[in-house]
């Protein structure tokens, strides 16, 4: 059996006293999943945790895929043992992000934004996908323009093509719709599943368009209240 791009067990942070808790979760490579849950319940902290940004409190196991090699590699002692610069390596390499803002460079135009992640890497430009992507989300047009020019919505897409420029194992999006049209949104969610599917890319993605969720059949991990309101538990939706 194909073992799993990702796996975690008992990932968790306190908030003051909320605490915010994922059990387990496996992703298999092409994977899509989406967290949903109330305003405020910890979406985004989840994501900042599994993404490799916020630290976790407690962390039983957290391992991801390593092709060819025997043995997954073992995050949770990378994170105990705080090798921050190993940390950062495999953000950069194995992770893609989306942030909620579009998180886009303001003194770049697009297409240097899109191309900036494979630049870094020391990878030629982006090529076929890159240019499929750009086209399918409409963003010709807007390549020559600075972030500030651009809508929110369009911030949103370019944001989408430069987090797979490099081809991650994992794309972390927050939120990837939320400024987006109903027409627009449901083909930017379209080409995340498309472009997951075929780049064999695990996508975890902060979505509340249950629409959405459910007409492309998207697996959900559902944030519900414990200890009577004292933090949240993430688990997959029955
Ligand atoms: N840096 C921080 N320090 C302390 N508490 C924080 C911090 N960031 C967020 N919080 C709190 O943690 C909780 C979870 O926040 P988070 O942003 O993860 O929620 P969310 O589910 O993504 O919310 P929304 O759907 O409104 O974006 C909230 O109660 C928030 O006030």
């Amino acid at each position: 059996m194909t073992p799993p791009l990702l796996h975690i067990e008992n990932l968790a942070i306190h908030r003051g006293t909320y605490r915010i808790l994922l059990p387990r979760l496996s992703l298999a490579r092409g994977e899509v999943a989406a967290i949903t849950g109330a305003s405020g319940c910890g979406k985004s902290t989840l994501l900042e945790m599994i993404g490799l940004i916020l630290r976790p409190e407690d962390l039983d196991r957290y391992e991801l895929d390593e092709r060819d090699a025997g043995a997954p590699l073992d995050i949770a002692a990378l994170l105990r043992a705080d090798r921050q610069a190993r940390l950062a390596d495999l953000r950069a390499q194995r992770l893609g992000f989306v942030p909620q803002s579009g998180g886009l460079l303001p003194f770049l135009d697009v297409r240097q934004n899109i191309a900036l992640p494979r630049r870094m890497l020391g990878l030629p430009a982006g090529g076929e996908r890159v240019e499929e992507a750009v086209e399918r989300l409409g963003l010709r047009p807007l390549l020559h323009k600075k972030p500030a020019q651009l809508s929110i919505g369009e911030r949103q897409r370019a944001s989408f093509v430069r987090a797979i420029a490099h081809e991650p194992d994992l794309l972390l999006a927050d939120e990837p719709t939320a400024a987006l049209d109903p027409f627009q949104a449901r083909r930017l969610f379209e080409l995340i599943v498309e472009t997951s599917q075929r780049l064999r890319i695990a996508t975890l993605l902060v979505s509340h368009d249950w629409g959405l969720l459910r007409d492309c059949a998207i697996r959900r991990l559902v944030g519900v209240p414990e200890d009577g309101g004292g933090g949240t538990v993430f688990r997959d939706a029955a």
